[in-house]
């Protein structure tokens, strides 16, 4: 009967358990192989051991659906036989499964191997994303050697896509349907316990107005800057004049845009260069937070299988970074081509935060090892990164000389941060927004380009340098696309981690809510034990809970809002919004006179 049933679910668990275990760890292992270093034998190497472990699961499905798990009185032993009854793309048949895995490797492929030419001297063509086009965003002022940039990237590593993104469409959709979703959209969104996105259009129409400010606000100073032929009153922003490759954020024009520039720079990148960082030290700098915290340090296999600076042996690789498990519980690894700047010492922040997750849920079941919603993986290390990007931690750690502690500096703060969090909001939400209409069908090929930019242009208010034709393809210029990770993930981290920060400050005594003494964006969780111990009991959850469950564990609230967000700059966008009244300056934008559908 019933308990049998489930006595025998319970060992057939166990072991499946085990299986998983090891076809994942041979498959992380070829993944790792392929995007460190990207040749056909690596490639061919990965696709041939995807399709065997896909068969393999195909086989271990059957026997897991032969039960009957849906009467289950034992509802976490439910859970595990609900998650494995979703197959995922291994629910494809082998030929439509290899013309995926083919589609999607040769877009991670064209993007890695990318590059584009010097504006100034064009017989240098070697420059890749990481770190040259990256650099040129960081540093130049020129708008036709950035427009040049702009260009030539996403010639090179979007229009270049358009085909294989095509292909991945259909296949992808193709596995929704067969885990019983209509489309790859509603399959993404049941990672957060949704059916659609009307929960995150309700965060945007929060977070909306702060951003209007901070637009208008840094419009003014470009054109300020550029003059108005180049940035116009009132129509969206030339996207790029914004210090990114995507605009998606703009801290590399925080400085000549900052709202107090009298005031001493907080500038971490010449600090690390000053004080002889190396990527190592910044990494060690992140894993002893994690340790001052009373959480883990990385283990020692860490730090002789990582890869944290780009080989110089030529070999082709993925760049971009990444977090590994390789679910043996030993075996965790960053690949990260880093160099010395203050971008990267959050980037690193940020992958130690996928680690430390890694960490606390390894002694978990394989299937429950993962973020108890995607966002939340996202938004460990920064979080993290809260607390060390502040003038306080940054001296403690000897980052920054002495300086003021007066409101023109915490507004500078304050912006130098929503130049970071608040202007990559739109940024993110749009980005899946329109994959969304892609798999639905609502946006077809021919009609990419042209619904890309209307959701930039609607919602971010930026525009292309130049007019745009469905010969291009902007989107996949952007990792994530051509790479098929998922980016809703981003948004929400980007809201949530303001939701953790305030229940961590508050624990570390950090944070009084309604006392102007203790500002929330001043707070630093560094040493905190009580701080610790609340992230550690929610990071152990791993996803063996619905989320809002684990949501509540650290903060009380059982759902994600921006009162986070708004909180931590509410000074600043009191500050903006006097400030653009004092300069006229006109908020939101009027369409774009840029051709681009
Ligand atoms: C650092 C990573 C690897 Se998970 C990343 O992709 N991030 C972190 C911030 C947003 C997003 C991006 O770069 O677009
Ligand atoms: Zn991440």
């Amino acid at each position: 009967e019933r308990a049998a049933e489930e006595a025998a679910g319970r060992d057939y668990m166990r072991t499946l358990d085990e299986v998983k275990s090891k076809s994942k760890n041979r498959l992380v292992l070829a993944s790792w192989d392929y995007e460190s270093n990207i040749t056909a034998y690596n490639e061919e190497k990965l696709l041939q051991l995807s399709l065997e472990i896909a068969e393999e699961e195909k086989e271990s499905w059957k026997e897991t659906m032969s039960y009957l798990w849906h009467e289950f009185e034992d509802q976490d032993l439910k859970r595990m036989f609900q998650k494995y009854s979703q197959l995922g793309t291994s629910a494809l048949p082998e030929d439509l499964n290899q013309r995926l895995i083919q589609a999607v490797n040769n877009m991670q492929a064209t993007y890695a191997k990318a590059t584009i030419c010097d504006y100034k001297d064009r017989t240098k063509c070697d420059l890749h994303v990481e770190p040259d086009v990256t650099d040129i965003f960081a540093k130049s002022e020129d708008p036709e050697e950035l427009k040049h940039a702009w260009l030539e990237w996403h010639k090179a590593a979007g229009a270049a896509s358009k085909g294989n993104f095509t292909e991945y469409v259909l296949m992808e959709n193709e596995a929704a349907k067969l885990n019983g979703y209509d489309t790859v959209a509603e399959w993404w969104l049941s990672e957060y316990e949704m059916t659609n996105e009307d929960q995150f259009a309700t965060l945007w129409n929060q977070v909306k107005p702060l951003y209007e400010q901070i637009h208008a606000y840094v419009r003014g100073r470009l054109r300020a800057k550029y003059g108005e032929d180049v940035v116009s009153k009132k129509g969206p922003i030339p996207a790029h004049l914004l210090g990114n490759i995507w605009a998606q954020t703009w801290n590399n024009i925080e400085k000549f845009t900052r709202p107090y520039p009298e005031k001493p720079d907080v500038d971490v990148t010449a600090a690390l260069i000053a004080q002889n960082y190396t990527p190592l030290k910044m990494f060690q700098a992140a894993d002893e937070f994690f340790k001052s915290l009373n959480l883990s340090g990385v283990p020692d296999l860490f730090w002789d299988r990582s890869i944290i600076e780009k080989p110089n042996d030529g070999r082709d690789l993925v760049c971009h970074a990444s977090a590994w498990d390789f679910f043996d519980g030993e075996d965790f690894r960053i690949k990260q081509c880093t160099t010395l700047t203050s971008a990267f010492f959050k980037t690193t922040h940020h992958e130690m935060g996928h680690i430390q997750y890694y960490l606390q849920y390894k002694d978990l079941p394989v299937i429950y090892r993962a973020g108890a919603n995607p966002g939340f993986h996202e938004a460990v290390g920064d979080v993290i990164a809260l607390s060390v990007a502040t003038p306080k931690h940054l001296r403690v750690v000897g980052l920054l000389e002495d300086g003021p502690d007066d409101l023109e500096s915490n507004i500078n703060q304050q912006f130098k941060m929503g130049l970071e969090k608040i202007v990559f909001l739109p940024f993110a939400y749009l980005l899946d927004l329109f994959r969304y209409s892609v798999f639905r069908g609502i946006t077809a090929p021919r009609d990419y380009n042209c619904h890309f930019w209307q959701l930039r242009e609607s919602l971010q208010g930026v525009e292309p340098p130049a007019p745009r034709t469905e010969n291009d393809f902007d989107p996949a210029a952007k990792y994530h696309v051509s790479a098929n990770v998922e980016y809703m993930r981003y948004y929400v981290s980007y809201i949530i981690q303001f939701q953790f920060h305030r229940a961590l400050c508050q624990l570390a005594g950090e944070y009084t809510p309604n006392d102007p003494s203790q500002l929330l964006s001043n707070c630093d969780i560094y040493r905190s034990q009580a701080a610790g111990k609340a992230l550690g009991n929610m990071l152990q959850m791993g996803s063996s809970k619905p989320w809002p469950e684990a949501m509540e564990v650290l903060t009380g609230q059982r759902n994600m809002d921006a009162s986070g967000v708004l909180e931590y700059f509410a000074p600043l966008h009191e500050w903006l919004k006097m400030e653009n009244e004092r300069t006229g300056e006109f908020i939101g934008w009027e369409p774009s006179t840029v051709q681009y559908c």
